[in-house]
């Protein structure tokens, strides 16, 4: 796509009520730019007229990436910043932080297989943002995302810094995608689809509502059940087809731009910004969950309930609750031994 397509695109999605300047000074920084991941978001995260400093941090092969994405004529300011000895710099004033630093899967790998590595460069990188922006708002890509979120809030706890209205996983692309195949399927604009996905991050943890998706299509029941399998195994499709060169990268950049663009819009007060996320949450027994929440000049104003759900959709509830609550503990015990 064109790049002055993609700018407007962008500019009339993110500048409601602001022209670009007019919006507040914001300052958003990507940490893992130099990765499959990072690139994209960093250029769709310069495209955005709601930033104004855009910094980006990786331990190499970031001052390539800043000085690329520094020609574009767009609003912020560019900054690269290279090893941890620059974390400081980068992290310093931010109101927004967007993790995508840490290892994809290959194909037969779990995104929990990535725990082992992904925990330790998470739990760092929290520590590091608890010290030098303990206000930001934090967006969790780096998976597994149902045990790095436990893990930064644990992290921000020991610190004194953890506000549960800012800690957010980023669960956008499992909405991208259910709104997607549900579109494809149903044969309507998917422009005007909405699709809640609520639960986790992973396999079976993702549980998209498709009885709740609008505008409403007459599927058979084996149609809702290979909609939700599709969605719930959207990653691993994309980890296969990449055949051992990593995971959704594309996609998921367009996604956390989308749900990093929401942050800001709440930040800056515009009303009824409304996205889903694994936010810490009463709406399950469990301590984090992924439901709709109202995004504001706070962080999360609001954490919407599940809404009425279909007899399958009540079964998927509970068959994800183990493996989730489970994933959440292992991060939590993670940050506290280590
Ligand atoms: N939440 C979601 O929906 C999705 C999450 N992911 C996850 O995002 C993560 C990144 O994926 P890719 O970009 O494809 O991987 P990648 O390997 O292409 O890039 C990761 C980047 O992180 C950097 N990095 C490693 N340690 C770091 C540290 N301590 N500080 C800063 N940067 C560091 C690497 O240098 C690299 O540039 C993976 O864990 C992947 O599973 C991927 C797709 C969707
Ligand atoms: O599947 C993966 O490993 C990456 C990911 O989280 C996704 O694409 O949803």
């Amino acid at each position: 796509m064109r790049t002055a397509m993609l700018r407007s695109m962008l500019s009339r999605r993110s500048s409601r009520g602001f022209s670009s300047s007019a919006a507040p000074e914001r300052k958003v920084v990507v940490l893992g730019a130099a990765g499959g991941i990072g690139q994209p978001l960093s250029l769709l995260m310069k495209l955005n007229p709601l930033v104004s400093t855009l910094s980006l941090y990786d331990i190499v092969g970031t001052p390539g990436v800043a000085a690329d994405v520094s020609h574009i004529n767009t609003r912020s300011k560019v900054t690269g910043y290279a090893g941890e000895d620059q974390l400081g710099k980068a992290l310093e004033g931010c109101d927004v932080v967007i993790i995508p630093a840490g290892v994809p899967r290959k194909p037969g790998m779990t995104r929990d297989d990535l725990f082992n590595i992904n925990a330790g460069i998470v739990k760092s990188l929290s520590t590091a943002i608890a010290k030098y922006c303990p206000h930001a708002i934090v967006n969790m890509i780096s998976n597994p995302v149902n045990s790095t979120v436990p893990i930064a809030a644990e992290v921000f706890k020991k610190a004194g810094t953890y506000d549960e209205k800012k800690l957010f996983g980023v669960t956008t692309l499992d909405v991208v995608r259910a709104k997607t195949f549900y579109a494809g399927k149903a044969n309507v604009n998917v422009a005007e689809v909405n699709v809640p996905v609520v639960g986790g991050h992973a396999g079976i943890t993702i549980l998209p509502l498709f009885s709740q998706a609008t505008p409403t299509a007459n599927f058979s029941a084996e149609d809702i059940k290979a909609l939700t399998k599709r969605t719930q195994d959207g990653g691993t499709e994309v980890v296969e087809a990449k055949a051992g060169k990593g995971s959704a990268t594309l996609s998921m950049a367009y996604a956390g731009a989308l749900f990093a663009d929401a942050c800001l819009k709440g930040l800056n007060g515009v009303p009824d910004v409304v996205e889903c996320s694994f936010v810490q949450s009463t709406v399950t027994e469990l301590p984090f969950f992924a439901s709709k929440v109202r995004l504001g000049k706070n962080g999360v104003e609001e954490v919407f309930g599940l809404g009425s759900l279909s007899d399958f959709e009540k079964e998927g509830l509970e068959a994800l609750k183990p493996e989730l609550k489970s994933s959440i503990e292992k991060g939590i015990k993670f940050a506290n031994a280590n």
